[in-house]
């Protein structure tokens, strides 16, 4: 078998306008397919373009060599690495899992080991964008959402820092107003879902070190699940400065690029849940990899995924035959996109389940992809009061 082409899919998601899907299909001369999906949003005609310059060394590869294609696309160029190439790759490596599973008549967690568990248990996201007047209105709405999904059966929820403490068009993002707006958003989640629903909260990087240690002490009474990303990425040791500090459990990486960029966080413990993401950072083959590594520290995995169904199923399989593994996060519903991307994925109350189908269980029909195209969006930068920039 070869592969006869990899085509990239960008498609607008209608629902959440802000957003595209960077989808990639791998073709063969027998006819079977596989897809993939690149998760670094606001950059995905950079990712195209990488796919394309890909293309003339895929044509003619066998697909079922897929350590070896990851190998050629990583180390077969001089300059390597950045998050455009890993997500490039990313889609590739997903695409080839899919394509070998549906060859072989298996599920994707099949060929990884079989599964570890049932199904995977996922957080939704609660606040609102947008909604309700104010501070307290964004919480009064956030408080209503949660406690309908609690209802419906979600027992983990996530809810970003500071959301609904912005203000303005533009945005304007505060450190001391996202802070105190951050702790009482938290307390009345709290009294509003009980003690057993377990809330994490995402600072999402906009915290220098003063302020993360605040909000961390001032959550830590409430019992956060976990506080996500509470500084910036580019220097992992800067953990170490926080561990000394503060005591609630620290999840972080989505950003992360490849394995080499794990290095200090797991050998040095400075994280508990590992956010790795399988569309950003390498696709399955490097996924597995990382998780394999975490797990000689204890560290599980919580995979990052604010994308598509492809992204999802690719984190569902990986959930399902990873053994340290916590929650899934998940914001695709199975009415997104379902006229493009057809999956097997059931979600029952917060649980999701793999139908078991060969592959992933996606299917990408390219003409209605085509039917929905690109659109810019994601060019809004927040800002600080005096107009400097704010980390996004
Ligand atoms: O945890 C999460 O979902 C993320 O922080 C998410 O909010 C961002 O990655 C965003 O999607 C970038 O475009």
């Amino acid at each position: 078998m070869k592969i006869t082409d990899v085509k990239t899919f960008l498609v607008h998601d209608r629902e959440r306008p802000s957003r595209n899907y960077t989808f990639v299909k791998i073709y063969t001369d027998e006819g079977v397919t596989g897809l993939g999906e690149a998760g670094v949003t606001g950059r995905e005609l950079a990712v195209r373009g990488m796919v394309e310059s890909f293309a003339p060394i895929l044509r003619g590869m066998d697909p079922t060599r897929i350590e070896h294609i990851w190998q050629t696309l990583w180390r077969g160029h001089f300059f390597r690495g950045g998050h455009v190439h890993s997500a490039a790759v990313a889609a590739i490596d997903i695409a080839l899992w899919d394509l070998r599973g549906k060859v072989l008549g298996v599920p994707v967690y099949d060929l990884l080991g079989g599964r570890t568990r049932d199904y995977a248990r996922c957080y939704c996201h609660v606040q609102q964008p947008g909604a309700g007047h104010g501070p307290r209105g964004a919480i009064d709405a956030m408080v209503d959402y949660a406690k309908g999904q609690v209802e419906q059966g979600w027992q983990f929820i996530r809810f970003g820092a500071g959301e609904g403490s912005r203000q303005g068009a533009e945005g304007i993002y505060e450190q001391s107003r996202a802070v105190r707006w951050t702790v009482e958003a938290f307390g009345a989640l709290r009294d509003a879902v009980g003690p057993e629903v377990e809330i994490c909260v995402d600072f999402h990087q906009r915290t220098t070190p003063p302020y993360a240690i605040e909000l961390a002490r001032e959550l830590q009474p409430m019992r956060p699940f976990f506080i996500e990303d509470p500084l910036r990425a580019e220097n992992p040791s800067e953990f170490a400065y926080l561990r000394q500090h503060i005591s609630v459990p620290i999840a972080t990486g989505e950003q992360l690029p490849s394995k080499w960029d794990w290095r200090e966080l797991v050998e040095q413990d400075l994280m508990d849940y590992c956010r790795v993401d399988l569309c950003i950072c390498g696709g399955l083959t490097e996924a597995r990899k990382v998780a394999g590594w975490c797990e000689t520290h204890y560290i599980e995995q919580v995979p990052h995924n604010p994308l598509g169904p492809v992204s999802t199923a690719a984190c569902l399989h990986f959930d399902l035959s990873t053994p340290l593994f916590a929650v899934q996060e998940l914001t695709w519903r199975p009415d997104i996109l379902a006229d493009i991307v057809t999956t097997d994925m059931r979600l029952e109350g917060g649980n999701l389940y793999s139908g078991g189908s060969p592959g992933l269980g996606v299917e990408l029909d390219d003409e209605a992809a085509l039917a929905e195209p690109y659109q810019m969006a994601g060019t809004h930068i927040l800002r600080r009061e005096d107009n400097s920039v704010s980390d996004w």
